[in-house]
Order: structure tokens, then C-alpha cells, then sequence
């Protein structure tokens, strides 16, 4: 079946954002993709991917970075006028809501994130950013520069041919209650963070 978008206006507070519905994906999710601006033309459009997390992005959770990102990703494309969030629906790094919520309990008896994930049977992150360059294919974009800690979402696009011209690092919401979470990103996940 072939992808299929619905368009829609979404003010915001940050400005006025096109938002993207995708449906019939290849994973069978529902993805979205909030845009602004002429996004096709030259130069590269600045582009985020975020996982979804309902705990951050929802309920402001200090235990991870998500939503302080998700604010500072749309701020800074409307800043410029112009640019992508894809919002994509990994959640819990791809294991799901309750799954991430097993692992929230179990770094409560002291594992930290990836141990976690590996004590339920899952690999330290299962997402499969290659729906991302799906969805930058169906927005007709072929050069980004992506907003990103992550070195696997880099190569992930351009593996799929989406050229990433720069990565620009996004580094919000550090805080007592996430400090060893973004450590074991950065010692054992590979983002790129000090
Ligand atoms: N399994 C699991 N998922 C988590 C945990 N904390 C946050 N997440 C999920 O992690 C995802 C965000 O990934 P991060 O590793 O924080 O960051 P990233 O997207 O890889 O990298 P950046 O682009 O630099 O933000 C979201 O889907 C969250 O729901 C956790 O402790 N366990
Ligand atoms: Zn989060």
C-alpha cells in the first residue's frame, strides 16, 4: 500500500506549522511531520527527528531530555523561518509506553537505561530511522541539516540517500534527575554530548 499524507494548519505557539498525517507506512504506524517554509528549495532545510515520548513531550518528565529538545527543536525552526520536525512514533526507543515504564522501574532498583533494556529482552535502542528518510522522500527533500546528539540518525539517512550537510547539535534540558541517563547515552549509546 502507498504511504498516504493529509494536510492540515497548525498554529502553534511558536508560529504557524503545516502538519503532516502519514499513513499506510511500511512499519504501519501513524507518523506525522510538522513543517514551515518553503521546504523543498535550496539551501538545506533544517530538520528534527524526534522519538516519541509521551512522558516528556507530554507530562514535562525530568527523567529524560525529550521535552526540553521537542520545545527547542520548533523554536529554532521558526526561528528560521523554516524547517522540519518528524515526529516519529518510536516510543521508548522503539519497545513501546509500558515497556519504557518496565525499564523506568527497574533503573528505580539502580539499572541505568540500557541495562534495562537489555533485562526485558530488547537491544539498548530498537528504533529503525530509515522511516524518517521515508518520510523526508514523501516531503520531497533530498539535503538536511539535522538537529541531533545522535551519530545513528546521521547515518541512517544517509544511507538512504538523504544528504546531511551538517549536524547541529541540540543539547536542552540537562538536569539533576537526568544527568545519569544522558551519561549512559553518551558512554554507552554514542550521542555526542560532554
Ligand atoms: N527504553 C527506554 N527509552 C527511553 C528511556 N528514556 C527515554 N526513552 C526514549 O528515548 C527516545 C529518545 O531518545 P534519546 O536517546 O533520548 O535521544 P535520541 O533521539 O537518540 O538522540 P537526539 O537526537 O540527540 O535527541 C524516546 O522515544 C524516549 O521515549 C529509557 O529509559 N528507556
Ligand atoms: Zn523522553
Amino acid at each position: 500500500m502507498m504511504p498516504q499524507t493529509i494536510n492540515a494548519k497548525l498554529p502553534t505557539q511558536w508560529g504557524e506549522f503545516t502538519i503532516h498525517a502519514l499513513e499506510k507506512m511500511p512499519d504501519g504506524k501513524e507518523h506525522i511531520a510538522l513543517s514551515m517554509g518553503n521546504i523543498q528549495s535550496d539551501p538545506p532545510v533544517l530538520v528534527r527527528i524526534h522519538s516519541e515520548c509521551l512522558t516528556g513531550d507530554a507530562f514535562a518528565s525530568l527523567r529524560c531530555d525529550c521535552g526540553p529538545q521537542l520545545e527547542a527543536a520548533l523554536e529554532k525552526i521558526a526561528t528560521e523561518g523554516r524547517g522540519i520536525l518528524v515526529y516519529l512514533r518510536q516510543e521508548g526507543r522503539g519497545i513501546g509506553l509500558v515497556n519504557k515504564i518496565k525499564a523506568y522501574a527497574l533503573q528505580d532498583q539502580g539499572q541505568d537505561t540500557v541495562e534495562a533494556n537489555i533485562n526485558l529482552g530488547f537491544k539498548a535502542d530498537q528504533r529503525d530511522f530509515t522511516i524518517a528518510a521515508n518520510i523526508l522522500d514523501i516531503l520531497d527533500v533530498k539535503k538536511v541539516r539535522l538537529m541531533t546528539n545522535n551519530p545513528r540518525k546521521v547515518s541512517a539517512l544517509e544511507t538512504a540517500n538523504i544528504e546531511v550537510v551538517e549536524r547541529v547539535p541540540l543539547k536542552f534540558g540537562r538536569n539533576p534527575h537526568n544527568e545519569a541517563y544522558l551519561l549512559t547515552k553518551h558512554g554507552k549509546l554514542g550521542h555526542l554530548l560532554d
